[in-house]
């Protein structure tokens, strides 16, 4: 009997998707917040497809990304980038984990906040550097002082990702554990908002 009720309840999963109905959720914040690996627990968990959107930029130009940033520059990687989410946003649900500078180019940031709700992973310049430190195929951070680079970054962009809707604190705990959060914070974010 207690078992019959138990399989009943909804999960996490569940309840987060019957929150979201048709919307994306959009993964945003630095490099090294997780936007990727937690991006792809928590389609699992909702039972969405999952996107990277690097690894399709990555797909369609048949270029890696430090190789687009070589050959064309950023503004035309910017330019790319633009064009990618947009369409991955028309052919959602989804989740999509964004690359750190998607959400801080103007057009972009208007085509997440007009497809899908937005959730900042937001983590402090320690964990992003013990993270980042640790592969080099960021373009962005291949300067002399990477970690002073990364903070560069922080200065300029959290006030830009902190118009997301939701906002998760990304930190040294396990995975799941943030990407149970950002289930929960779906939940909460579109049960306080009657618009919705
Ligand atoms: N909560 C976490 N605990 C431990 N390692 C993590 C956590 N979140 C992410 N990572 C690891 O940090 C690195 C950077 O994460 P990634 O998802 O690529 O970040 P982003 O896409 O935001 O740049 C990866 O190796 C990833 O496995
Ligand atoms: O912050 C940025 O501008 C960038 C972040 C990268 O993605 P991650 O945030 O997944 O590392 C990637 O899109 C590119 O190197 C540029
Ligand atoms: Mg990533």
């Amino acid at each position: 009997m207690t078992d019959t009720i138990l399989n009943l309840a909804p999960s996490l999963g569940e309840r987060a998707k019957a929150a979201l109905g048709k919307r994306n959720l959009v993964l945003v914040g630095l490099m090294g917040a997780g936007k990727s690996a937690i991006g792809r627990i928590v389609a699992q968990q909702l039972g969405l497809s999952f996107v990277d959107t690097d690894t399709e930029i990555e797909r369609v130009s048949r270029m890696t990304i430090s190789e687009l940033f070589a050959a064309y520059g950023e503004d035309e990687f910017r330019a790319l980038e633009t064009r990618v989410i947009k369409r991955l946003l028309r052919t959602g649900p989804r989740v999509v984990s964004t690359g750190g500078g998607a959400f801080v180019n103007e057009k972009t940031r208007k085509q997440i906040e007009r497809g899908g709700l937005s959730v900042w992973l937001n983590a402090d310049l320690d964990v992003l550097w013990e993270r980042v430190n640790k592969r080099d195929h960021r373009p962005l951070l291949k300067t002399e002082n990477p970690k002073q680079t990364l903070k560069d970054l922080m200065d300029k962009r959290y006030p830009i990702y902190a118009l997301a809707d939701i906002t998760v604190h990304s930190r040294d705990v396990r995975k799941e554990v943030i990407a149970n959060e950002v289930l929960t914070s779906v939940i909460d974010y579109i049960g306080k908002d009657k618009t919705l």
